[in-house]
């Protein structure tokens, strides 16, 4: 499946749900219109079970499902592609092992520099953030708008932007050269479907 050009890109906040809980809220996200799930579990009791599960509902709704941080967990549950941190191995790795179709995305933080340097090891996409002080993650660094503008100019790939987006600031993400936005508390703290169509009417503006 392709990596989307543009729209909302939806990360899983499993922790304290049951499977059922965390199911019906990607699948509201989902019909609100998200493009993109990642599943991200920083404390998984059954990441194969659940991973399996988000896939098969994903691409009921021809949505591609990115698994965060392990290489292996998306090989062996057939995923869309994974998103990595600095801490997570080498763009050519993850090639080797997910095959030429697989999407690759790579954290940036605020560095361009990192970005170019990750289109040129094939990643499909760069992610750069924390743009907005961020509950999920509370120590991320912050990154500037200017970062998102000259990664527009520079590369030709998909950029998206994290990190305490809500529908009320995400309008100048877009507008500083942000192509999709990755939201955790935004979606998944309010009632899903809705806070997803949410900002999905911000790429419609
Ligand atoms: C789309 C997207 N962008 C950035 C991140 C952060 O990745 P990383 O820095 O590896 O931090 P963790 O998410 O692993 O805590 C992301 N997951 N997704
Ligand atoms: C994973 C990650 N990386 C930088 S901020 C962040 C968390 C984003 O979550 P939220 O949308 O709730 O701020
Ligand atoms: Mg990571």
């Amino acid at each position: 499946m392709k990596f989307p050009r543009r729209g909302l890109y939806a990360i899983t906040q499993p922790e304290h749900k049951t499977l059922e809980q965390i199911l019906n809220e990607v699948e509201a996200a989902l019909k609100g219109g998200a493009v993109v799930i990642q599943y991200r579990d920083k404390q998984p009791l059954d990441a194969e079970g659940l991973a399996r599960q988000l896939l098969t509902l994903c691409h009921a709704y021809q949505v591609p499902l990115l698994i965060n941080d392990s290489v292996e967990l998306a090989v062996k549950v057939g995923a869309d592609g994974v998103h990595l941190g600095r801490d997570d191995g080498d763009i050519a790795n993850a090639r080797s092992r997910l095959g030429e179709n697989a999407i690759i995305g790579i954290s940036c933080y605020n560095d361009v520099q990192k970005a170019r340097i990750a289109a040129e090891h094939g990643a499909d996409y760069v992610a750069f953030g924390r743009f907005f002080p961020s509950g999920s993650k509370p120590l991320a660094a912050s990154a500037d708008l200017t970062t998102l503008t000259q990664a527009k100019q520079l590369l030709n790939l998909p950029i998206v932007a994290i990190g305490g987006i809500l529908p009320e600031n995400g309008g100048q993400l877009i507008a500083a050269g942000a192509d999709l936005l990755a939201v955790i508390g935004g979606i998944f703290d309010h009632e899903p479907q809705a806070a997803a169509q949410a900002y999905q009417a911000l790429f419609h503006s």
